[in-house]
């Protein structure tokens, strides 16, 4: 198992590149299903999770090519429905293949999701959502079943504005016959991009990035050419790098606007923050506390609460962090106690009493973000760590340490 070796107390300086965003490319590259041809897209990060869905549409019938960050899938042949339980398990995004299987060919079978263990991720909306549209959703064995004529369009109202729902009924609605609605969408940048993906693919959606998304329904779709996002939860990565460490950084390719909720508490913190067109410049100095709740967008994003922790752990004073969106994502405090860190869990609440230095240790990811909070803790950490399960950061960051060594960290990477 590999693991990061990274010697601490350097302050980051300089400048480093966002990619485009893991959580946009995702569903953009299952929506390429909806058609028959050649899709092109920029901006796709190399990492695991991207890797997975390759072998999933390669496996499907589809071919894929890569040059330097730029995918092409042709999906002329798909000619399978099913996702098979191994690679289902891998990651959360498998259950994006849903929407467009059943809006191209009528039927799709799946199994249960998997993902990090963030706490219990069940799919009812995604099925409710379906089944809205005029699935037949059947559940036996283990793997999920759904099949209609033609999916008609509807009404659907979601209890709660979940990413992954959302976008999966905007994919399965877009083919669907007459007009549907999504109600209490999820507002996140991520489903503006597909809905731009989508309408360049001949669909007719609007109102992404408000709660009610409209689609009328299309016979027909063609492949498209699409550049993805940038990762605002990468950036908001290296942005708290900057501030953990003291240092002065300028973090290129990002949507300032997408980042609002992360470059207040940021500001709050006591970290100067210079906004421009598409890039946020960071100097950090002495840190104070702050409180922070994770929320649906515009919120602050969950994804970032993690390493918004580590940083915290060395602010004046006391914060308080809520985490709304997932029932177990702390698992990191007990890694970040090991490296000296003061902080109490309770429920959906962490109180952290700053102190005044981290010292290095072993320590141990439990997903992806938990990953990504631990590495920032140890650049700030006195004397040297290890981070040991690394995959689950490569299911999400690109080129992590290559990237943190350009800013000046002393980060590397061992077996
Ligand atoms: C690939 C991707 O884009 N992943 C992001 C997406 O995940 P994902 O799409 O899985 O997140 P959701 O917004 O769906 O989940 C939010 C909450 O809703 C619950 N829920 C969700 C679906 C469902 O059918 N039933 C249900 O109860 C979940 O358990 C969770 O508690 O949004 C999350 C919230 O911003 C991010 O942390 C993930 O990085
Ligand atoms: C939880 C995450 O991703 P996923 O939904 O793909 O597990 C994440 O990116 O932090």
């Amino acid at each position: 198992m590999e693991k990061f070796i990274v010697t601490g107390e350097v302050q980051l300086s300089g400048h480093v590149r966002c990619s485009g965003a893991k959580n946009a490319a995702l569903p953009v590259i299952a929506a390429t299903l909806l058609s028959a041809g050649v899709s092109i897209i920029h901006d796709v990060p190399k990492l695991r999770d991207i890797a997975v869905m390759e072998q999933i549409v390669t496996l499907l019938g589809a071919s894929v090519s890569w040059e330097a960050n730029t995918l092409k899938i042709d999906t002329t042949n798909i000619n399978l429905i099913e996702i098979p339980e191994h690679l289902m398990r891998e990651m959360r995004a498998s259950v994006f293949f849903m929407g467009p299987l059943l809006g191209r060919f009528r039927k799709v079978r799946i199994y249960y999701p998997g993902g990090c263990a963030i706490g219990p991720r069940p799919i009812d909306l995604h099925l409710k959502a379906l089944e809205k549209l005029g699935a037949k959703v059947t559940e036996s064995f283990g793997f999920i079943d759904a099949e209609a004529k033609r999916l008609q369009g509807a009404v659907i109202h979601f209890d709660f504005p979940s990413v992954g729902a959302t976008e999966n009924a905007m994919m399965a609605a877009v083919t669907a016959a007459g007009t549907s609605y999504i109600r209490n969408a999820a507002r996140e940048p991520e489903i503006l991009d597909l809905q731009m993906f989508l309408n360049k693919m001949g669909a007719k959606v609007s109102g992404a990035g408000t709660d009610t998304i409209k689609i009328e329904g299309v016979e027909h779709l063609s492949p498209a050419e699409h550049t993805v996002i940038p990762d605002r939860i990468e950036a908001g990565t290296f942005l708290i790098a900057g501030a953990i460490t003291r240092g002065d950084i300028v973090v290129h390719n990002v949507v300032p606007e997408f980042l609002c909720s992360v470059t207040n508490k940021l500001q709050e913190a006591g970290t100067k923050i210079e906004i421009g067109a598409d890039y946020i410049q960071l100097q950090a100095d002495e840190l104070r506390a702050t409180d922070i709740k994770t929320l649906p967008h515009p919120g602050f994003p969950t994804d970032l609460q993690a390493p918004a922790l580590a940083l915290l752990s060395l602010a004046k004073g006391t914060s308080v962090v809520t985490e709304t969106i997932f029932e177990n994502r702390f698992k990191h405090v007990d890694e970040l106690t090991r490296m000296g860190a003061r902080i109490r869990v309770e429920g959906r609440t962490a109180i952290i009493r700053g102190v005044s230095k981290l010292t290095g240790a072993i320590v141990e990811a439990s997903d992806l973000r938990a990953g990504g909070c631990l590495v920032l803790a140890a650049l700030a950490a006195q004397g040297v760590s290890e981070i040991e399960n690394i995959h689950y950061i490569d299911r999400g960051y690109e080129r992590f340490a290559d990237k943190l060594r350009e800013l000046g960290a002393q980060i590397t990477r061992s077996k």
